[in-house]
């Protein structure tokens, strides 16, 4: 079979030196079920460009505080596999926007790798970051994951040696995910993030040479990104955003308090 491009590769090979992509994650089901796909299209008209969409688990090893509480939220609400595909197909009928489902491996395990990719590929998901599958376990779904066109995006860490660094380079397709900090997701300090990454970014910069790069982790400002994405492609947000709907949900005019949060982050402006 020949591979097509996902939409995340299109978009990374359209962008221009200068542009940095916003990628912004959410919870499925986060704050509630009704949500999810209105929010995921406004994030794009607000100016995101990726999206990652957390399929919620009750046991998040990587993840700080702020999406521990956003995934047991989804799953008060009811969220599940199925549901997540439904919300998938949904947005695929406004919306091209290169969309990656992140998270663990254990619930894709029970739903079965083959039907999970099968139904992730269809509903029109474009790649996966599971971090608990690091490259050496990548076996239990690379293959399946390439069957059905779904990128495979693997992470780098300022622990990562430059062995390694070169191994995520090589199997991972659409990006390489640059967590900027040692330690779970969560909003940090800009300085302490800006402090530490400049020379992650210059190992990255020269193991990582095939993909493009995102940098995520602690990044809660335009100014914080603007500094920490400085030398890379683009950069992620996930704790910030999900403390600004936390902040804001449920009173009257939330969603569009969340959108203004997002044109900040893109713009430096709402
Ligand atoms: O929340 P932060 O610090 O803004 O970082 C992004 C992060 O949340 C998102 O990409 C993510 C959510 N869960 C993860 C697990 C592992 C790696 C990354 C993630």
């Amino acid at each position: 079979m020949i591979a097509q491009k996902t939409r995340i590769q299109s978009l990374f090979e359209n962008k221009s030196d200068d542009e940095k992509i916003m990628s912004l994650f959410i919870s499925a089901g986060y704050p509630d079920l009704e949500s999810t796909v209105e929010l995921i299209l406004g994030f794009e008209v607000n100016g995101a460009e990726l999206i990652e969409l957390g399929m919620p688990f009750s046991d998040p090893l990587a993840d700080g505080p702020t999406i521990q509480y956003a995934s047991n939220t989804a799953i008060s609400n009811g969220i599940t596999m199925s549901k997540i595909f439904e919300m998938v197909r949904e947005v695929r009928k406004s919306s091209e926007i290169p969309l990656i489902l992140m998270g663990y491996i254990n619930p894709i395990l029970k739903y079965g790798v083959e039907r999970f990719c099968k139904e992730a590929g269809e509903s029109g998901v474009d790649g996966l970051i599971i971090p608990d599958a690091p490259v050496e376990e990548s076996s239990i779904i690379s293959k399946t994951a390439d069957e059905y066109n779904l990128n495979l995006i693997y992470l780098v860490a300022p622990n990562s040696t430059n062995e390694r660094m070169r191994l995520v380079d090589q199997h991972s397709n659409g990006f390489v995910y640059c967590v900027s900090v040692t330690g779970v997701t969560g909003a940090r300090e800009g300085e302490e993030v800006a402090k530490s990454v400049e020379r992650f970014i210059d190992r990255v910069k020269s193991n990582v040479t095939k993909n493009p790069k995102l940098v995520g982790f602690g990044i809660k400002s335009y100014e914080d990104a603007k500094v920490i994405s400085k030398e890379v492609d683009g950069f992620i947000v996930g704790s910030a955003l999900i403390d600004a709907i936390r902040k804001e949900y449920p009173k009257k005019g939330w969603k569009d308090k969340v959108f203004s949060f997002v044109r900040k982050l893109k713009f430096g402006k709402a």
